[in-house]
């Protein structure tokens, strides 16, 4: 494991490799989502095959990264994730991008082809809400902070059985840890995101990976988005939410496992 900090117009992102530290090997890069850190995939690293690269990291205005002023854009995010990219010397990865993780997938494969050559759409899509209800949360965490949105943030993430798990405290600790103004200024660029189009244009192998009981983005928002990329595939997990990853880590490793091998990412 290798931590690395790196730095792109003045903000310090924080980013994390496991696995081979090799810029030769097959490489998968995870983008998280919105109120959580890089740990949010600690459950699925330890279940990856050997000989992969596994690059993640926070994005500005979570975890260790810099927290600087907001409204971020979702350009600012995509640009975040190519300086990381580019630091590790990435080409042709495997990008896993969960909830604003993936609106960042589908911004880097339009942006940043080089950089990806197949993509895991997870619990995402190519507009996420809208402007009032975005507006709404940003004016809520930026005066009560991110206890006052817990409860309801938890109800989105999490299916009713994961709801009453002793790990649930674990999930809610890394939402209420993230700093207000992080977490508001990423809602902003989600909030100004809408990518059917320049989805629409691409063409790249990409799994779509639904939660039944996601409350955020539920399947068929997911489905309507990967729709767009012809050839695309699409994988409905059952009885999990909005984060499966945390949910089911082994049946979410075992997808992606699969992707991994039907596109050839291990060969190559
Ligand atoms: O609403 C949530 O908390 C879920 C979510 C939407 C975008 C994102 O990254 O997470």
């Amino acid at each position: 494991m290798r931590d690395m900090k790196i730095e792109r117009d003045g903000v310090t992102l924080h980013a994390r490799l496991d696995g081979v530290d090799d810029t030769n090997a097959p490489t998968l890069v995870f983008a998280n989502s919105l109120g959580t850190t890089l740990h949010m995939w600690d459950g699925i690293v330890p279940l990856l095959p050997d000989g992969l690269r596994i690059i993640r990291y926070d994005k500005r205005g979570h975890g260790q990264s810099d927290v600087p002023d907001g409204p971020y854009t979702m350009g600012a995010l995509v640009s975040d994730a190519a300086a990381v990219c580019d630091a590790f010397t990435v080409k042709d990865a495997l990008f896993v991008g969960l909830s604003v993780g993936g609106m960042i997938a589908q911004g880097l494969a339009v942006k940043r082809p080089d950089l990806i050559r197949a993509m895991v759409l997870s619990n995402t899509a190519a507009k996420i809400g809208n402007g009032p209800m975005w507006q709404d949360r940003i004016d809520a965490v930026l005066d009560k902070g991110l206890s006052s949105l817990a409860d309801v943030t938890m109800q989105r993430w999490f299916s009713r059985d994961f709801l009453m798990s002793p790990q649930l405290k674990h999930w809610r600790d890394m939402l209420t840890s993230t700093p207000p103004a992080g977490y508001a200024g990423v809602c902003a660029a989600i909030a100004g995101t809408d990518f059917y189009t320049p989805t629409s244009g691409l063409r790249i192998p990409t799994l779509g990976i639904a939660g039944s009981e996601d409350g955020a983005t539920p399947p068929d928002l997911v489905r309507e988005t990967v729709d767009l990329i012809p050839g695309s595939q699409f994988s409905l997990m059952r009885r999990v939410g909005h984060l499966p990853c945390a949910e089911a880590p082994d049946a979410y490793a075992k997808i992606l496992i699969d992707f991994i091998a039907a596109t050839g990412h291990m060969t190559t």
